[in-house]
């Protein structure tokens, strides 16, 4: 199993109130999985992905990814897995200004060290952004940002990708496209994904659909098995 959740309970707390978003969860992700992960706004879907990234620490319950026990582990080590095994595309695509598209779509893969300009090549070609790689980043649009984030995530190779579906100024139609090739590719490369999705059109293309909601997850749909 790539990644298990056991008894996972999550509060946030606005300084004053402490509030509970994850209420004992528990899941389970296989490799080559794709899980997508829906509920209403604010009811804890990043701060999941946050906490199996190892990004924020895990306050009662477990998290195993990749073998690694992510409660017992040390920064060393959930940095580690973060550089080797995830790959994460945040809300925000979190691109480097500093750096032309080019670099950005090699840098993961070049922390990893695991840089296959063949492979890097395929997914610029197939994301369709090879007239964009002279460019920096805040002079792309949000689709652009978007397909430049897969691209980078993808050219590492990782084991589990991390995605949070961007909400923002994207067209749903063309975002909806992108993240259908994104489906395409992860299968392709038997990479395993959870994507946080508010479009029950992208939903139906994974193995799995669960909610979250009052803290706990619902499986809607397994597709994996028909
Ligand atoms: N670092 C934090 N400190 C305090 N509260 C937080 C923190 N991060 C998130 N929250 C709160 O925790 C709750 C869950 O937030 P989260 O971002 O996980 O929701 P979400 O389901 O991803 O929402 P959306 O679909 O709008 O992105 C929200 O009420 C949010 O305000």
């Amino acid at each position: 199993m790539l990644v298990t959740i056991s008894d996972l309970t999550h509060w946030v707390s606005d300084g004053t109130n402490k509030r509970r978003v994850l209420s004992n969860l528990s899941m389970q992700l296989e490799q080559n999985e794709c899980i997508a992960l829906m509920g209403d706004s604010g009811c804890g879907k990043t701060t999941l992905l946050n906490l199996i990234a190892g990004l924020e620490p895990i306050q009662q319950g477990e998290i195993k990814v990749a073998e690694l026990e992510l409660h017992q582990a040390n920064e060393r080590e959930l940095s580690k897995l973060r550089k080797q095994q995830l790959g994460i595309i945040f809300q925000q695509f979190n691109l480097l200004s500093s750096l032309k598209v080019s670099d950005n779509v090699e840098f993961s893969a070049r922390l990893a060290n695991r840089l296959e300009p063949s492979l890097s090549k395929r997914l610029i070609r197939e994301l369709g952004i090879y007239h964009l790689l002279d460019k920096y980043p805040n002079t792309l649009s949000g689709g652009e940002m978007q397909r430049v984030a897969i691209a980078r995530a993808l050219t590492a190779q990782p084991q589990l990708l991390l995605a949070d579906e961007p909400t923002g100024d994207l067209d749903e139609r063309n975002s909806d496209l992108v993240i259908a090739q994104l489906i395409k590719l992860v299968k392709s490369q038997h990479t395993a994904l959870l994507m946080v999705t508010h479009s029950e059109h992208v939903a139906r293309k994974m193995d799995k659909v669960y909610r979250l909601s009052d803290g706990k997850l619902e499986l809607l749909v397994h597709l994996s098995a028909g």
